[in-house]
């Protein structure tokens, strides 16, 4: 039990440096916060991100945040010395993570307030150890799906199967909750020559049953399926898995009603209901300039309105793409044939804004997990177009489990190919601009989708009844104690 003579207990969360993971953990935060009326703060115990760029992303986030009122302290954890000799990004992330340990420890040891509950991201498990030893509850943050996290929880005990599996180049694995999944759409790190990467993910699968929970960024009327398939232990043979509280959509929205309108959003103003595809790839995404032109020229031959979000190859040292120079990278006149019906944006885009917008009649998306949701909150239908991390395995389940969205020919049957040429492109917009059924149907699904999404956060709906309840374990002190 808490004892209430002392300061407000708070709940510590430790997300991942990566905007997407650490903007999702803080309005989930928000959310908890908000749910227990009072009776917990939020303590967000900020790692040093590995590069300069993301260190500064994390400083403006922390900022914004920081002044909006809230119950929310952020503490700088002190930087430790980058890992060296590491083969694959997940690898670095793990160790980078565990180096923490220690200042994890003091951070919370020093805390004035009781704590309720540690909650970790989904890739900084190792530090579940670290909170181990303080005899609280303590939860992983998932911010993807729960297909992801049904293979992950998968992943230790089907070690030997899995990995052979991985190994072929053709067949399906089993995703508990999901029809059986074509190998090329397991997430690129479990896949081909990558498959060394295995055991790192294994590791953070492992850690997950030692949380007292797990709270995912999904709800059940999204994935009832695989979360359905997670509670009753299919995924872990013997032991039940943590409880999952499927408190999403999380979604969170910057505050602009002192700017004026955005370039895309006004342009936006001038087309018909419905009549604009657009087309976004993420954070990281960018596209090289042969790709480039058979974007540009799949556009073109589809005849529909479009916004497209193009941007340029990151520079050295970065992973973020830059602006595009749009005169270089498109092929020359596509700007004066598509004027009028076309915006070509250069640059960083409101996303939310424009997935609102009545304008916008479906998403060309890179699927991941944030700008998935995004959509679906909007009712606006898909077309995927995986790029890295899990994002195949969310183009599958959208659209084989969730019906919202229209497959390009490069993502048919058992094979994905990277590279996309105009034909298929123009083939997927025509479908998902309503020249199919397919796309009719993804439209239907889309709008259906929107509005339990609306239904499952709103009072008494099902993620509003599981953050309440996750909220009043943690406040009683009632979570399941960490094994
Ligand atoms: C967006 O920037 C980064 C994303 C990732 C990243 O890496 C990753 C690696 C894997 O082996 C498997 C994954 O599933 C995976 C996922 C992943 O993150 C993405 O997270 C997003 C939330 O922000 C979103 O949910 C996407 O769908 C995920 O793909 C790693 C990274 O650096 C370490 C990034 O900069
Ligand atoms: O031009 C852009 C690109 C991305 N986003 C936002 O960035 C996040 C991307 O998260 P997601 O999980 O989809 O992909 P990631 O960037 O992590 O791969 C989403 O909230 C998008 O709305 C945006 O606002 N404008």
């Amino acid at each position: 039990m808490i004892d209430r003579s002392m300061a407000a207990a708070t709940i510590v969360f430790l997300p991942c440096w990566e905007s997407g993971h650490f903007m999702s953990m803080v309005a989930a935060g928000k959310r908890m916060l908000d749910a227990s009326g009072g009776a917990l703060s939020l303590t967000v115990l900020v790692m040093q991100a590995p590069t300069a760029a993301k260190a500064a992303e994390v400083d403006s986030h922390v900022r914004r945040e920081a002044a909006s009122g809230l119950d929310i302290r952020f503490l700088n954890l002190p930087a430790v010395e980058p890992p060296t000799g590491y083969v694959a990004p997940e690898e670095f992330n793990f160790r980078y993570t565990q180096l923490h340990a220690p200042h994890v420890e003091e951070a919370v040891a020093g805390l004035s307030s009781p704590v309720a509950a540690i909650v970790v991201d989904l890739f900084c498990t190792p530090l579940l150890d670290a909170a181990a030893e303080l005899a609280v509850p303590r939860y992983v943050y998932f911010a993807s799906t729960g297909a992801f996290l049904a293979l992950m929880l998968r992943l230790p005990a089907f070690r030997e199967d899995l990995t052979a599996k991985l190994r072929e180049t053709e067949g399906t694995v089993h995703v508990p909750g999901l029809p059986p999944v074509p190998l090329p759409y397991m997430p690129a790190c479990l896949s081909g020559d990558k498959i060394g990467n295995y055991e790192w993910f294994e590791d953070y699968g492992r850690r997950f049953m030692d949380a007292s929970g797990i709270i995912i960024n999904s709800s059940i009327e999204l994935e009832r399926g695989v979360l359905a398939a997670i509670a009753d232990g299919r995924c872990v043979p013997g032991r039940p898995a943590p409880t999952v509280h499927a408190i999403g959509p999380v979604i969170w929205f910057a505050a602009r009603e002192q700017q004026p309108p955005h370039v895309c959003v006004r342009w936006l103003d001038t087309q018909p209901p419905a009549s604009v595809v657009f087309l976004c790839f993420g954070s990281k995404g960018f596209v090289d300039r042969a790709q480039v032109g058979e974007v540009a020229a799949g556009l073109e031959r589809a005849g529909h309105r479009f916004l497209w979000v193009l941007r340029g190859p990151p520079a050295a040292g970065s992973s973020n793409p830059t602006d595009a120079d749009l005169d270089a990278m498109l092929p020359g006149g596509f700007l004066t044939r598509t004027q009028g019906r076309g915006l070509v944006w250069p640059s960083w885009a409101p996303q939310k804004e424009v997935l609102a917008h009545p304008a916008v009649g479906g998403f060309v998306t890179h699927c991941g997990w944030n700008s998935t949701l995004e959509s679906l909150w909007f009712g606006v239908p898909m077309v995927p177009w995986p790029l890295y991390g899990e994002q195949h395995l969310n183009a599958f389940e959208l659209v084989t489990a969730m019906g919202v969205a229209v497959p390009m020919k490069s993502m048919d049957g058992s094979k994905v190919e990277s590279f996309v040429g105009a034909a298929e492109l123009e083939q997927a917009v025509r479908g998902l601009m309503g020249g199919t059924e397919e796309g009719r149907k993804a439209r239907d699904k889309a709008a259906g989708l929107k509005a339990a999404c609306r239904k499952a956060v709103a009072e008494g709906g099902s993620s509003d009844a599981a953050l309440r309840k996750l909220v009043s374990e943690i406040s009683s002190g009632g979570g399941a104690p960490p094994p």
